[in-house]
Parts: structure tokens; sequence; C-alpha cells
């Protein structure tokens, strides 16, 4: 994608009373949503260190600019596992999409196709793959998976995310079991509970057949027993290998080590993650875990990061520090609360916006150059 557009005026174009930055924008997602539905999408577990560090992290990384470079035209096209994108970032996979928005994934779906922009569906969705696909025909999408315990379910997922067209599959490491959410516990509250995240296995033959009764209750207990999977084993992935043709990436890695047995298990990318601080407490920070695992993959598989991605100076901090491309969650779920698929729009087209002005003006020309950029740690 070209930027020939000229910042000196979009600076003064006010576009309306949409929140710019990532505290204004969760302060009026606060307003507006129910206090329980707020506080599962904001908050972090236990004492949610990891959730305050994987911002501050970037502060403690500054970019040194070039200049005289001719920036004149700037490329932010990528490309991740034979498909090219037009922007180094993607929509994190986030469930259970209902509590900011009756519309939930069909809208953000929708808004993502429109910035070309790959969206990952969430196991533990409010609409189902097909729907979703019939939503947003034809665009980038990959199916994010969380193990089944019945594992007969985790490949009947995968093989309709694959017949549906997605172009790949994102198995989550971290969440065998669910972080010690404080914030939940308060409010008593569950999304799952509240039967927000069926919609993939109602519609699911072998879970269909698993279910000895079909209530309602039946189903989300049902899903809450296979969602654990304590026992998820590198044996799995070679199993999981054998079903699909579509690329597999594991997202949550943040071991240097781990990385190397994604390589050796023929994993085809990793998604540096600490889950947004949701899951354990007290990790490193996903920023500051990227350094070493992308010396240590050394360019042999894709490395995405997410986890306190907020602005564009965010995102080309992360390239200059090895990844090929970042995911982000809670700013596009509070721009889905606060007016739906727009919402979600805005947030996309002021991130493309700051992201676009941020590798200018470092003297990025594209995002191999911003991936050569230098940064220095304060
Ligand atoms: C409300 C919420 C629900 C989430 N659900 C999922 C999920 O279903 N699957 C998954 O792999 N990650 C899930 N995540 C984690 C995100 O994919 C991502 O790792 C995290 O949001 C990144 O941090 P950020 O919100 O700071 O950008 C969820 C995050 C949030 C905030
Ligand atoms: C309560 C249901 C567990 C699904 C996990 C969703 C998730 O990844 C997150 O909330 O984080």
């Amino acid at each position: 994608m070209t930027s020939n557009q000229n910042p000196f005026t979009q600076s003064i174009e006010a576009t309306d009373n949409f929140p710019y930055g990532f505290a204004e924008l969760e302060a009026a997602a606060k307003e507006k949503l129910p206090t329980p539905f707020f506080g599962y999408i904001q908050s972090g577990a236990s004492g949610e260190e990891t959730l305050r560090n994987n911002e501050a992290a970037f502060e403690k990384y500054a970019l040194v600019p070039r200049f005289l470079n001719d920036v004149s035209n700037l490329d932010t096209s990528i490309e991740l596992l034979g498909k090219t994108y037009d922007h180094p970032f993607l929509l994190a996979p986030v469930g259970m999409l209902k509590m900011a928005d009756e519309e939930a994934e069909l809208a953000v779906a929708k808004a993502a196709a429109n910035y070309h922009v790959p969206f990952i569906q969430s196991t533990v969705s409010t609409y189902s793959i097909e729907e979703i696909e019939a939503a947003a025909k034809n665009s980038p999408k990959w199916f994010q998976l969380y193990w089944s315990r019945d594992e007969k379910v985790s490949y009947s997922m995968v093989n309709r995310a694959e017949k549906a067209g997605y172009d790949a599959i994102v198995l989550t490491v971290d969440t065998f079991i669910l972080g010690f959410r404080e914030e939940d516990k308060r409010n008593q509250f569950s999304p799952l509970k509240k039967g927000f995240g069926k919609a993939n296995y109602e519609t699911d033959e072998a879970f269909l057949q698993s279910l000895s009764e079909h209530t309602d209750e039946a189903v989300i207990q049902k899903i809450v027993d296979h969602l654990y999977h304590p026992h998820l084993s590198w044996n799995h992935i070679a199993e999981l290998k054998k079903r699909t043709s579509l690329p597999i990436l594991l997202k949550g890695i943040l071991h240097p080590e781990d990385a190397l047995l994604a390589i050796e298990n023929g994993i085809d990318g990793i998604i540096v993650s600490n889950h947004g601080g949701r899951q354990l407490d007290g990790v490193i920070a996903s920023l500051d875990a990227l350094p070493a695992v992308a010396k240590a993959v050394s360019g042999k598989l894709p490395v995405l990061l997410d986890s306190g991605i907020r602005r564009g100076t965010d995102i080309v901090k992360a390239l200059a520090l090895g990844a090929d491309a970042v995911l982000f969650g809670r700013p596009f779920v509070y721009g889905l609360a606060l007016e739906g698929q727009r919402g979600v729009e805005k947030v996309l087209a002021n991130l493309i916006q700051e992201t676009n002005v941020s590798l200018t003006l470092a003297g990025a020309t594209d995002i191999a150059s911003a991936k050569r950029m230098k940064v220095t740690r304060i």
C-alpha cells in the first residue's frame, strides 16, 4: 500500500467525537458497557502486573530515526504465509464479542475486510465459522483453536475452517486452564455461562455427538469440560498437522526454547503473547520477550507479537525489535462497543494513519526497512 496522503492536512481533519487515544477509548467503553462486561474485557489476571507491564514495556524502548532518505513512498504491505496484506497488523482473536455488540464478530470481520486486515476468529465466538464467512466473504480470515479435551471436536472445527476458506490455524497454547481473574470473581461473571461463546460448538457435529442432553445448560457445561486441556503437548501438534493442510501458528510463545521447538515440530509461525496479561500474571511482557525469541528463530518462521499494542509507534517499535507483524485486542473491542462495525473501522483508520506517519517520520519506506530500524533501551 502506498500512502500519498499529506499528513499536514490529515492532522487538522477532525473526524467526529470518536476518541483517539487508548485511554479515552477505554474510558468511553467503560461508560457504555455493563460493569461485568467491561470488567471481563479490560481486566488482567491476579494482581494485573503483566497487564500493566505490557504497556509500560513500550516506553522502555526509543526509536532512533534516520533522515534525508526520500520517504515519499511508503509501502506498508507484508507477506505472511504466502499471502500479502496491506498493513503490518491483524486483529487478535477475542471471544464472546456479543458482550460488546449484538453484531459481535460479524461487525468486526466486515470492518477488517474493508481494510484488508486479517480477522482471527476465536473458537469461543458468538457467531459460527460459516456465519462469519458468509458475512465477510473471501476476506482474509484465520481461525483460532482452543484445543478440545475431546480432540474430535478440535479436528472437526479445523476442518470446518479449512472448508470455509480460512487461511491459517492459530492454536493458543497458554489457556489450557483459565487465569485467576479477580474482576470476574468480584462481578460473579462468566460470558461463557451466559452463552456468548457457543456458536461454533452448537453447530459442530463432533461436539453434538459428545452431548448426552441437549439443554442449554448441558451444552454450556460440555463446552466448559472440553475447554479444559492441561494435557496438551507437542504430540498433539504432530497429530493436528496431519489433519489439515492449513499453516499452523502457535499463540502464547514467550520462551526462545519453545520457539525453537516450534521450528523442530514443523510449525509455520509463532505469536509472542502473554494473552494480554489475562493468563499467568507476573510473566515477561511480550515486547520484552520478543528480541530473544526473534534471535532464536532467526527468520526461519514468521514471528508475530501481541499484548500491549496501543498505537502506531508501538507497532514500529515491535517491528524494529524483531516482529514481522503484530496483533491487538482491546482497542478494536472498545471501538466495537462504542459504534459497532463503524467503531472498529474508526479504530483501524486511526491506527493506520498513526502507523504510516510514524514509519515515515522514523525514516522507513517499507516494513523491511522498519525491521532494520535502530531502537535503544532507555
Ligand atoms: C475479552 C478478551 C477475550 C479474549 N479471547 C481470546 C480468545 O478467545 N482466544 C485467544 O487466543 N485469545 C483471546 N484473547 C487474547 C487476545 O487474543 C490477545 O492475546 C490480547 O487481547 C492481546 O492484548 P491486548 O488486548 O493488550 O492487545 C482475549 C482477549 C480479550 C481482551
Ligand atoms: C471463560 C471462557 C474461557 C474462554 C477464554 C477466552 C479468553 O481467551 C479470554 O477471556 O482471555
